[in-house]
């Protein structure tokens, strides 16, 4: 532990706030303040991840000492720490809301590992900061597992996304009103460590904007461009444009690998939005089960549906374009930087065909054939509850026979299909027929392609993941948690690390969602309560 070597830059090159106690307040002229973890009574580890461990060249035997446990609950501070809390700010559900800022994540200090590599150390629910606004600080093990095992299981289906390092319970209750409802409980508070190369969020460059603190806008692109986009050379008005473009292609790519393994954010406001284009804040997230791209997990959510399925890459290109917005100050002329956000049109158009043709075991993507075949499919997907993770894995099981015709007669070539329906017995005729004619075309499509079954299945199983963290195990894992039981969220960690392989031991984590999980809170429904 004691071998971790920090290099502070955030901190080190950037102005901070002049104040250093914690009480919630306006930060202005500032892109930090420094605060420490608050102590917790009783810290409890209660996973870590390995391969996040690594990163920061920390050993199985380092993650299982006691300090290990004192450091990543926030109560010990090692040397080269410099806790601090940033200052942003963000439009929530489409409105500008002014300064937030980390209100209960503390960054300790920023790792220079072995290969030369950035890890930022943060601790989600650490505490009051000058960020906290009304709230505490603080975080629930409900959450945090959520957090925790989503981050990996993000990382290993590879979906760009920050890290989790580990989970430990404070010792402490925490109180939260989950819906919002007048309906306080207490809840076990817990601490994630999250890891990533940079936390700038979007919401950073806003609120300097917005407070026309041009100076220090200025600064902060520079150091992020200097720190995180080092290629782009010496910053000038040509690299803030070209900075821009590479943060609208790195923000579409991480859209196209949502959609692609079927993953609602849930909650894409601005300050949700990372400039690495990693998944950052895994709060009122789902996995899309039945496929309908108007679903939402996030309650709060729940009428306007902004942040549904269907809509993120609508949402994430509106957040680009209030990123384009805050550095206009800048560039100083909007013809560039309107033609920049067309970058993101353009990857994300042509990177989610290849992504879908993928999916469907193409070499890649050909517009004349697929172009159709693709849409007819996602208008039949959502006629009945389809699960989309089964119906994707399954359908490379489908009988195609190489280089000979797909006749897909009858109902059993949608055999393999079958156990993606919620409620297989209620497909009608003409329903089946419909599937059954689109298969028939796909396998055409794929008889085009000529590429061997088995070929082709190794490549569909290598984007189509067999395990995802679906809404009901996550919360099987904290109805035990909460009991004192952390087996299964170890266990979860352990299957969600080998997402694309068959696990046959493991075959019940594949199962679509139970019936009695169809309405159940932490389920299908989540809040931003957490
Ligand atoms: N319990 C809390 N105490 C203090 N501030 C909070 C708390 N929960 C949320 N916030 C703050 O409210 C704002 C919006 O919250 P949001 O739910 O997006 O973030 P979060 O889950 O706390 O964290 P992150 O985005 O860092 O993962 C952020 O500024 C966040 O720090
Ligand atoms: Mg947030």
């Amino acid at each position: 532990m004691n071998t971790l070597t920090f290099d502070n830059s955030f901190v080190r090159e950037l102005p901070g706030d002049a104040l250093t106690h914690r009480q919630p307040r306006r930060v202005t002229g500032a892109c930090y303040s420094r605060v420490p973890p608050v102590s917790v009574s009783v810290p409890g580890l209660v996973v870590h991840s390995r391969e996040a461990a690594a990163l920061i060249g920390l050993s199985e035997s380092d993650c299982l000492t006691p300090q290990f446990t004192r450091v990543f609950s926030g109560n010990e501070q090692l040397l080269g720490m410099d806790p601090f809390a940033m200052c942003y700010g963000g439009h929530q559900f489409g409105n500008w809301v002014g300064q937030l800022g980390d209100g209960r994540a503390i960054n300790l200090g920023e790792v220079i590992n072995r290969q030369g590599h950035r890890w930022v150390l943060q601790l989600k629910g650490a505490g009051l900061t000058p960020y906290s606004r009304t709230a505490d600080g603080l975080a629930v093990l409900r959450s945090s597992i959520r957090e925790f095992l989503c981050s990996e299981a993000m990382f290993h289906l590879g979906v760009p996304t920050t890290r989790a390092l580990s989970l430990v319970t404070t010792g402490e209750q925490v109180v939260r009103d989950m819906f919002y409802d007048g309906h306080p409980k207490e809840e076990p508070g817990a601490v994630v460590c999250r890891m990533a190369p940079s936390f700038i969020r979007f919401g950073n460059f806003q609120i300097l904007a917005v407070r026309n603190e041009l100076a220090l806008l200025q600064q902060l692109v520079d150091y992020t461009i200097k720190t995180d986009f080092p290629h782009l050379g010496i910053p000038s008005k040509e690299t803030y444009l070209q900075w821009i473009r590479q943060v609208c292609r790195t923000t579409a790519e991480m859209v196209i690998h949502w959609m692609r393994v079927g993953f609602v954010h849930g909650v894409m406001n601005t300050d949700n939005m990372s400039i690495l284009g990693l998944t950052i804040d895994y709060g009122p997230y789902g996995w899309l089960e039945n496929y309908d791209p108007a679903w939402t997990p996030n309650t709060t959510d729940a009428s306007g549906r902004r942040y549904c399925f269907g809509n993120q890459s609508g949402i994430a290109h509106w957040n680009l374009v209030q990123l384009a917005n805050a550095i206009y100050p800048l560039i100083g002329e909007v013809e560039p930087l309107q033609e920049s956000m067309d970058v993101y049109v353009d990857v994300y158009t042509h990177g989610w065909q290849q992504m879908m043709a993928r999916k469907l075991g193409f070499e890649k993507y050909e517009k004349e054939t697929d172009e159709d075949l693709i849409s007819d499919l996602l208008d039949l997907l959502p006629l009945v509850e389809t699960d989309m993770t089964l119906f994707f894995r399954n359908l490379a099981v489908v009988n195609i026979p190489d280089g000979a015709e797909f006749s897909g007669r009858d109902d059993t070539s949608m055999a393999p299909l079958m156990e993606a329906y919620y409620t297989p017995e209620e497909l009608t005729p003409a329903y089946k027929e419909k599937m059954i004619a689109w298969l028939k075309r796909y396998g055409v499509r794929l008889t085009k392609d000529g590429i061997p079954s088995d070929k082709r299945r190794e490549a569909m199983n290598r984007v189509n993941p067999k395990y995802v963290l679906r809404n009901y195990l996550a919360q099987l894992a904290i109805d035990k948690a909460e009991a004192g039981e952390h087996g299964m969220v170890k266990e979860l960690l352990e299957v969600m690390r080998h997402p694309y392989d068959e696990q046959p031991e493991k075959e019940h984590f594949a199962e679509k969602r139970p019936e009695w999980a169809r309405n159940r809170a932490g389920c299908s429904m989540l809040s931003c309560s957490s």
